[in-house]
């Protein structure tokens, strides 16, 4: 093993320390940070991410709510919840644990979250601004990706970022996030030809497609940073990545682990969206 592992658990404890003080300051200025979790249906899995971002939320002083709903609640229903809570001064923060039922429009989902309360930073809005460089809340598995590259002390500036796949959650801003920190980026999904033509001239890899280990050494630059934000079951129904971890780990110079790499950032992050807009709205009590 030549490749270093990146922590994920290291990094947000240490990123989640400082959160707790900034709640408790937050706290005792009548501005409790405030978190409103949606779970639509029962799939256990999402049940299980639930469970650990409200933990998460209140290991560190945050209010956690969490509203569920049958798989077969109507669309108005869960709207007319999301407008509720936009105007909730408890709740500084909305997610609306995705995939949601088909028969419910993800669009007007993602449209519906006041701007002011997206943490996930899915709202167009928020998207616009991420691409123009404006403060505003950043999707969180990309920013736990940034965070993490920071921690190592990788300055993305100059470097050839490659991402493997093009999703709107995090494909896209995954490279929007490396361009606005100087990056040359590429992006490569299902129709690119040639594949490791292109990830082998990756200095930082990152790997968000959803396949098990198909990442493999031969894929790679030697040296390269590698970010694994594949959670997929393997054949014996473990949780890995998309990246095949002991094929790359002696060619690669830094590596995240799957578990314990991006997941804890993506949840870090979360957390720190939720306690940035509680920030925000004391600023605008006191009229800055
Ligand atoms: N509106 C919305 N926002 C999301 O951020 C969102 C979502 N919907 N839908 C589902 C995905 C998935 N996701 C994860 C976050 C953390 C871990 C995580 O902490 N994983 C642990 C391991 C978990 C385990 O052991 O199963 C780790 O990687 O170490 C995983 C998955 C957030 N998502």
């Amino acid at each position: 093993m030549t490749a270093e592992l990146i922590d994920g658990k290291k990094i947000s404890q240490e990123i989640r320390k400082g959160l707790e003080k900034e709640v408790a300051e937050l706290t005792a200025k009548g501005m409790k940070p405030g978190l409103a979790v949606i779970l639509v249906g029962d799939n256990p899995a999402s049940r299980t991410y639930v469970t650990s971002k409200q933990k998460s939320c209140r290991a560190i002083g945050m209010e956690s709510v969490l509203i569920e709903y049958p798989a077969d609640v109507s669309e108005k229903e869960l709207l007319d919840k999301i407008t509720e809570l936009n105007a909730d001064d408890s709740i500084h923060g909305i997610l609306v644990q995705l995939p949601i039922p088909p028969h419910i429009s993800e669009t007007k989902v993602i449209e519906t979250i006041s701007p002011e309360k997206d943490v996930d930073g899915f709202h167009p809005i928020n998207i616009g601004k991420m691409m123009t460089g404006q403060d505003t809340f950043l999707p969180c598995t990309p920013f736990g990706v940034m965070e993490m590259l920071k921690y190592i002390g990788i300055n993305p500036e100059g470097k050839h970022a490659v991402i493997i796949g093009r999703s709107n959650i995090v494909g896209k801003p995954m490279g929007q996030l490396l361009l606005n920190e100087n990056a040359t980026v590429t992006y490569c999904h299902s129709r690119t030809s040639d594949l490791q033509s292109f990830t082998k001239q990756a200095d930082i890899l990152v790997a968000a497609v959803g396949r098990a280990k198909m990442v493999k050494a031969e894929h790679i630059k030697q040296g390269a940073v590698i970010i694994d934000v594949g959670m997929n079951k393997d054949e014996h129904g473990k949780l890995c990545g998309d990246v095949d971890f002991e094929d790359v780990k002696d060619k690669a110079a830094y590596l995240t682990p799957v578990p314990g790499g991006v997941g804890p950032m993506t949840i870090t992050m979360l957390l720190y969206n939720t306690v940035k807009s509680a920030q925000n709205r004391l600023n605008d009590r006191n009229g800055n």
